[in-house]
């Protein structure tokens, strides 16, 4: 059967595996990062984005997500440092959301699957390793959803994101987490032009962005191997989760959801959600990094 994958309930994650039999594979992502079991890795360095806003070429509605993507053909917009080795260049950046009484972010911390509009403020813990190697937990409130994810190939060692995405060390994508509170200015670059690209398969014309405007102050983050988090779920990740979240208002969140998954002139269905549940870790590590 021709699955035509999607996120609702006949073609939603649960049936991803009938045609993307890795979905149950050793390395699926997304995962529930447990702070507490986190080990501390002192080879880690801080990963440093260097991005040309002159990258930006088109954003687009593929049908599960509206995507920005940039021109690859170079080494003009990359990501270094951190657990990568090598130069890994920026090739689209992509949303996830979920519908207002669910939540929407794929990588959860301690089990807080953010919401995407929590009527108060969630309590969450957060395990802080300071550069010495101590541990302490502090609660902080942490009402978030994860939204944006900035993906990035291999390009000292492969020579297209296609081939990149097929292998172990082929991609790496950079994952930030999103709190309902003041409208995101930067954000609302990509949100005013949502309406041009409604339906499915619509694009229009996006220059001069640079993605890191939507990267929070610190750049700390926890990192582990994991797998795109849509089929066909290669096993190519190298996830990086940043730990600080930045900002965005309801409103904007709401014009995620006025996206269709359908083209023009077909029924028109939204994308209220496209979000996939955390998967198993199979015994996999997670490093924290912090400074
Ligand atoms: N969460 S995730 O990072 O796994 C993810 C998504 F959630 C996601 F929605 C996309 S998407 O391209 O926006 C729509 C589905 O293809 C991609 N896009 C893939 C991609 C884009 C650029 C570079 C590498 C991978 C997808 O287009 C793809 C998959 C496999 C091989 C080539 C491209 C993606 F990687
Ligand atoms: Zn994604």
């Amino acid at each position: 059967a021709t699955l035509h994958w999607g996120y609702d309930e006949h073609n939603g994650p649960s049936h991803w595996k009938e045609v993307f039999p890795v979905a149950n594979g050793d390395r699926q992502s997304p995962i529930d990062i447990k702070t507490t079991e986190a080990k501390y890795d002192p080879s880690l360095r801080p990963i440093s984005p260097n991005y040309d806003p002159t990258s930006a070429k088109v954003i687009l509605n593929n049908g599960h997500s509206t995507s920005v993507e940039f021109d690859d053909a170079e080494n003009k917009s990359v990501l270094i440092g951190g657990p990568l080795a090598g130069t890994y260049r920026l090739r689209q950046i992509h949303f996830h959301w979920g519908s207002s009484d669910d939540a929407g972010s794929e990588h959860a911390v301690d089990g807080m699957k953010y919401a995407a509009e929590e009527p108060g403020e969630m309590e969450c813990k957060e395990l802080i390793v300071t550069s010495h190697g101590e541990t302490k937990v502090s609660s902080t409130s942490c009402g978030a959803q994860e939204v944006l994810h900035v993906v990035h190939w291999n390009a000292d060692r492969y020579s297209s994101f296609v081939e990149a995405a097929r292998q172990p060390d082929g991609l790496a994508v950079m994952a930030v987490f999103l709190k309902i509170g003041e409208c995101n200015p930067q954000l609302k670059k990509i949100t005013d032009r949502l309406d041009a690209i409604r339906a499915k398969g619509k694009r229009a014309l996006f220059t001069n962005f640079d993605p890191s405007c939507l990267l929070p102050r610190s750049l700390d983050y926890w990192t582990y191997f994991g797998s795109l988090t849509v089929p066909p779920l290669l096993e190519s990740v190298v996830w990086i989760v940043l730990r600080e979240p930045i900002s965005v208002c309801s409103e904007q969140l709401a014009k995620f959801r006025s996206l269709l998954c359908t083209g023009e002139g077909e029924a028109a269905c939204y994308l209220l959600r496209n979000y996939r549940p955390p998967q198993p870790l199979k015994g996999r590590e997670i490093n924290p990094v912090v400074w």
